[in-house]
């Protein structure tokens, strides 16, 4: 396994002159050594791009890549040691699950007795020991990506382990199962995984860190709970979270905080100029009027979604969602309610980047 530093830019166009020129703009990363890794972000971001750069599919227009100290700018798949499993499966169909399981080991002339070995803790782990013997051909499409996500994990000398999208053919009650699945897989083998996908459950599931992208930049590499109560920039707080967090306009202005026309009182101290207060809709709780950090606003939609209650109200021309527990009594459309938009986890932003 490997440290993986990337120092690098890439643009497929040559004499990249703006920033929309890059597919992936100037950035300097590590992937540690035996970590969990989700690229995050959607499409066209840039996720394929730097998984590319990393498996040595694509050289990047400047830059380098490093798998501990050693350059690997150039060097191909084979020669990093990189496994990789792709969206469909990658498997002979001719060869039985075991076969199929056991070919990358025999390429790498592993004694018999350790690839009988390790087939079996693989296939054990993904639920497949019944199906050792059984020739591929026949099984379902969500069995050969298992297959597939099973060659990518059998060697225990890889670099580093990439997945790209590795779930989008299988069923939805068995991707469940396989987010956890892979999680658990990490903990055992302590392999580097790095895992490309534009779901946020699953990187959030999967993943110990994830990189979220827009735009060909990573505006924050951090755990799920780091993504979601500090978002280090405006868009991972709309881009994390179920629905993402309620941004509002808001200026300071003669040691006031003021938002929608109404002067609240300065919860830290902010610089001047223009500013975008973010609260989660979890965070964003009822309060009796006149509370001092809440708000007036009008209740647009009230629904019963199960688990909980979503609010939607307006303040002037903004919309914002609040998350109520599923017993809560809550006002009727039409009615005014007043909502906490000041508290300990209400974030600020200015140019996007999140105020310390
Ligand atoms: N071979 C290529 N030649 C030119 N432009 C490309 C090429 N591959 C990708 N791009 C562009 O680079 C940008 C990043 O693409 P990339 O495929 O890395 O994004 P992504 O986040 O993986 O998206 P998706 O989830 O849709 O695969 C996009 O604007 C895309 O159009």
């Amino acid at each position: 396994m490997a440290r993986i530093t990337l120092d690098l830019a890439h643009a497929y166009k040559p004499n990249p002159q703006q920033d929309s020129d890059y597919a992936l703009l100037p950035l300097n990363m590590v992937f540690d050594d035996g970590g969990a890794y989700a690229l995050l972000g959607p499409s066209g971001c840039g996720k394929t791009t730097m998984l590319n750069i990393m498996s040595g599919l694509l050289v990047p227009s400047q830059g380098r890549v490093l798998f501990d100290e050693r350059d690997v700018t150039r060097a191909s798949p084979q020669e990093r040691n990189i496994a990789q499993v792709f969206q469909f499966p990658v498997i002979y169909d001719t060869m039985t699950v075991a076969e199929n399981l056991a070919f990358p080991l025999k390429n790498r002339k592993v004694p018999e007795a350790r690839i009988r070995q390790r087939v079996g803790q693989i296939a054990e782990m993904l639920e497949m020991s019944g199906q050792l013997d059984q020739r591929a051909a026949g099984l379902s499409a969500d069995a050969k990506q298992k297959i597939s996500l099973g060659r990518g994990l059998v060697r225990e000398d890889v670099a580093a382990v990439l997945f790209d999208e590795p779930l989008t053919v299988i069923d939805p009650h068995l991707k469940w199962q396989l987010r956890r699945k892979l999680k658990q897989i990490h903990h055992e083998l302590k392999l580097t995984l790095i895992y490309v996908t534009h779901d946020q459950v699953e990187a959030l599931t999967f993943a110990d860190k994830v990189v979220v992208m827009t735009r060909g930049r990573a505006v924050q590499v951090g755990a799920p709970d780091e993504l979601f109560e500090r978002p280090r920039h405006a868009f991972v707080g709309h881009f994390i979270g179920s629905p993402g967090m309620n941004f509002l306009p808001a200026q300071v202005q003669e040691g006031a905080l003021v938002v929608a026309g109404q002067r609240l009182p300065l919860p830290r101290a902010l610089p001047g100029g223009a500013l975008r207060l973010g609260v989660r809709p979890e965070y964003l709780v009822l309060a009796a009027p006149g509370q001092a950090g809440a708000l007036p606003c009008a209740v647009a939609r009230v629904q019963d979604l199960g688990t909980h209650q979503m609010l939607t109200a307006t303040l002037g021309g903004e919309v914002l969602k609040a998350r109520c527990a599923p017993e809560q009594v809550l006002p009727a459309v039409g009615d005014s309610v007043w909502l906490q938009v000041l508290g300990e986890h209400t974030c600020f932003y200015q140019n996007e980047e999140l105020l310390a």
